[in-house]
């Protein structure tokens, strides 16, 4: 006997959707930083030097000094909660369930835990099959965005039966973030205490190499800027920074790009940080602390970090018009 079209016994699908950050370690200490670095710096799509030679460096300079330097620095942005990265990431994906019913929504880092083969796992056995993996960076890169998909079909490589998966597009240009950008911006900036001449827009740093292989991080994150000037009426200057290692990176650089804004003038600065869905030890620590010193050092009078969309209501309205068009046809 055939089955009715409507079988009561075969449930409907279930609608997965996974918000994923770069990683954080579990605790602000060396071991547990060198833990996190070990497997970070070990991954080909972020530093693409051959094997044989990168190990040794990896595990012989790298992994000896920068676990004491770099713990030492997070426990200066480290919360109660823990990770600032890990905890405005949760924070995200609980705003975002109450704002998306119909999915379930969950969150996973490419690097330490939750780890995205654990979250994926525990999706599918709650039932859900058909997810979308959102690495939430604007801007793509392959050391950022691809390899947190990545990570995602590794995991999916030891399923007989996979969720079928979608996978969110950079929104570098989108309307939507432009348009949450400017709220956040522009709000912030009313509440500061003094009246910025001029705003940086700083992002993470990429090898110069990687836009030259075509990698499209370094062209999606000047339209960005681009953007933002249209949508602003403060002058937006842009930089890049985070530099590791001894290659040549994208320029022009964020503390070199202070200092000469306060040779031409600029005395008072705000700085956001749009290439970061959540903030995080490069913008907290580097930005927020080390970069404020340096612009005062130089001269600079008045410096304002503006905090990142994090789960900001802005953040939840934002995710919630690119996830639902991308579950088009999976959600009503
Ligand atoms: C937002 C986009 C990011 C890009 C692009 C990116 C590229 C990239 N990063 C490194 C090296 C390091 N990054 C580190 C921290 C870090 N990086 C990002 C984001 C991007 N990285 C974030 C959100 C964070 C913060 C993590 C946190 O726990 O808060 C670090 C570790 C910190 C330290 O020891 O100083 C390193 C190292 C490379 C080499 C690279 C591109 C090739
Ligand atoms: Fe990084
Ligand atoms: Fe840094």
């Amino acid at each position: 006997m055939s089955l009715p079209i409507d079988h009561p016994a075969i449930p409907a699908p279930r609608v997965g959707l996974l918000l994923i950050n770069l990683g954080t370690p579990d605790a602000p200490d060396a071991k547990s930083v060198r833990r996190y670095l070990a497997e970070f710096l070990s991954d080909r799509r972020v530093v693409e030097i051959p094997k044989l030679i990168w190990q040794p460096i990896l595990h012989g300079a790298i992994l000896t000094t920068r676990p004491k330097k770099s713990a030492h620095a997070y426990q200066q942005v480290w919360s109660d909660e823990g990770s600032p990265l890990a905890v405005h990431t949760r924070d995200t994906a609980r705003a975002l369930q109450q704002a998306m019913p119909q999915v379930m929504v969950d969150w996973a880092m490419r690097y330490g835990n939750p780890s995205i083969a654990a979250r994926l796992a525990d999706m599918k056995a709650q039932g859900c099959d058909r997810i979308l993996l959102a690495p939430l960076y604007p801007q793509y890169s392959a050391a950022t965005t691809a390899t947190a998909n990545d990570a995602a079909f590794a995991a999916l490589k030891a399923m007989r039966w996979q969720p079928a998966i979608r996978t969110l597009p950079p929104y570098h240009d989108d309307p939507a973030y432009i348009g949450a950008l400017r709220a956040s911006i522009e709000a912030q900036v009313a509440a500061l205490a003094f009246k910025p001449d001029a705003l940086l827009a700083s992002f993470h740093g990429m090898p110069e190499r990687t836009l030259h292989l075509g990698d499209p991080y370094h062209c999606q994150s000047m339209k960005t800027v681009r953007l933002l000037r249209e949508a602003l009426t403060l002058p937006v200057h842009m930089s890049f920074q985070s530099r590791f290692g001894r290659a040549k990176w994208l320029e022009p650089e964020t503390e070199a790009t202070l200092a000469k804004l306060v040779r031409e003038g600029v005395r008072n600065i705000a700085v956001t940080t749009p290439g970061f869905s959540a903030d995080c030890l490069e913008t907290l620590e580097e930005i927020a602390l080390r970069a404020k010193e340096v612009f005062l050092r130089e001269g600079g009078e008045n410096f304002a970090y503006l905090p990142c969309l994090n789960a900001s209501a802005d953040a939840i309205t934002l995710y919630q018009r690119l996830m639902s068009r991308e579950l088009s046809g999976w959600i009503d």
